[in-house]
């Protein structure tokens, strides 16, 4: 996908505050720090957009950005960060419930995770309540860079099995290192955005 434009439009802390419009949008989820905010910048090739923490568990709102005047990518904050307190982060449980299960615009969610590591608990949690609510989602197995190409598919298929995943769910490999993966998750998804 060629990008003629991407800006932030809002960082959310309300539901009240989500955009209004029509247009349609994926939002992107994972553990903190697996990636979400570095695939963002990569995927639409602006380097300093989405910011990159250094400590996890930085992103507090819901970031949309608005791509190309036509579809949203939202940036979610990680999940599984022990850091938090316990009563903001039931807070946050609630205006995240209220997103996924009532946002009419959320056409798919992109899942991250780490593709050296067997998906964690709180991984296979995720996976399941968005299943749960006929979530479509495609999961980006990232920092791909990161360990031998050899090793790939095996890893895919062990992510595979844990997550138990539909059938029509996809798995890109990824790295936003080096930029590999990104056609393909664009091409699923436009399919998410789109059809
Ligand atoms: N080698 C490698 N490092 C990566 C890759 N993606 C992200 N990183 C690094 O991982 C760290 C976390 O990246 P972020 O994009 O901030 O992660 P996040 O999921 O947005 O984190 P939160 O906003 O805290 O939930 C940064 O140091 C990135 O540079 C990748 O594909 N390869
Ligand atoms: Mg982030």
């Amino acid at each position: 996908m060629k990008i003629n434009s991407a800006e932030i439009i809002i960082s959310a802390a309300k539901p009240h505050q989500f955009p209004t419009g029509p247009f349609p949008e994926v939002a992107l989820s994972g553990r903190s720090n697996v990636g979400k905010s570095s695939f963002i910048n990569t995927v639409l090739g602006r380097k300093g957009l989405a910011r990159i923490s250094q400590r996890p568990g930085k992103t507090q709102t819901l970031n949309f950005y608005f791509i190309n005047e036509r579809f949203h990518f939202v940036d979610v904050p990680g999940y599984g960060y022990a850091k938090v307190s316990k009563k903001e982060r039931e807070a946050w449980g609630k205006v995240m419930e209220v997103y996924f299960q009532e946002r009419e615009q959320l056409k798919g969610v992109v899942q991250l995770i780490d593709i050296r590591h067997k998906p964690t608990e709180d991984d296979v949690m995720m996976y399941d309540w968005l299943k749960y609510h006929n979530c479509r989602v495609l999961i980006i197995a990232t920092k791909a860079d990161k360990i031998p190409r050899g090793k790939w598919d095996k890893h895919v298929k062990e992510i595979k099995e844990h997550l138990e995943m539909d059938k029509d769910d996809k798995v890109v490999v990824f790295s936003s290192e080096t930029g590999l993966g990104k056609d393909k998750a664009w091409k699923e998804m436009e399919n998410l955005l789109f059809s």
